[in-house]
């Protein structure tokens, strides 16, 4: 039964619900459809869907990117299950980051590009 309030854990028994979709019947299930036609399509509806979340933030429609937002986990999700990656991996990319500063990050990677950049003179 769907439920009005959710949180962040909305996402990993989403992320079940769709796993458990693999391999199920593409007409009984619009999840087991999109992982039936591949990757690639479940690529193509996730990049969508991000338009259409940033088209609604431009466009400052709260509610859009509320909604579009929505659509746009769920894409996500359906597109780790097609890769098979899990949400925890995701997350744990995510532990690995927390607090480096994306600045510091990214003045880190531009000394080390500029170390390895081939001598121009
Ligand atoms: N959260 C979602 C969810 N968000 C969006 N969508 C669907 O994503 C689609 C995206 O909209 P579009 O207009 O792009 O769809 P479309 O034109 O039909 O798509 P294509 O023909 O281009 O593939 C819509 O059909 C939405 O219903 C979702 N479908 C399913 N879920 C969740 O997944 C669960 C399992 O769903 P089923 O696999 O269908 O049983 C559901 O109980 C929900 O919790």
């Amino acid at each position: 039964m769907a439920q009005e309030a959710g949180d962040g854990r909305q996402l990993d028994r989403l992320f079940e619900t769709i796993a458990a979709r693999k391999g199920a019947d593409p007409d009984a299930s619009y999840t087991a459809k999109l992982l039936h036609r591949g990757v690639e399509k479940c690529a193509q509806k996730m990049g969508e869907e991000a338009v259409e979340a940033i088209i609604a933030a431009t466009a400052r429609d709260k509610a859009g990117v509320i909604s579009e937002s929505a659509d746009l986990l769920y894409h996500w999700l359906v597109l780790l299950a097609a890769s098979d990656v899990t949400p925890q991996e995701v997350y744990a990319a995510l532990a690995r980051r927390e607090g480096t500063s994306g600045l510091a990050e990214k003045a880190a990677r531009q000394k080390t590009d500029k170390n390895a950049a081939p001598n121009k003179n």
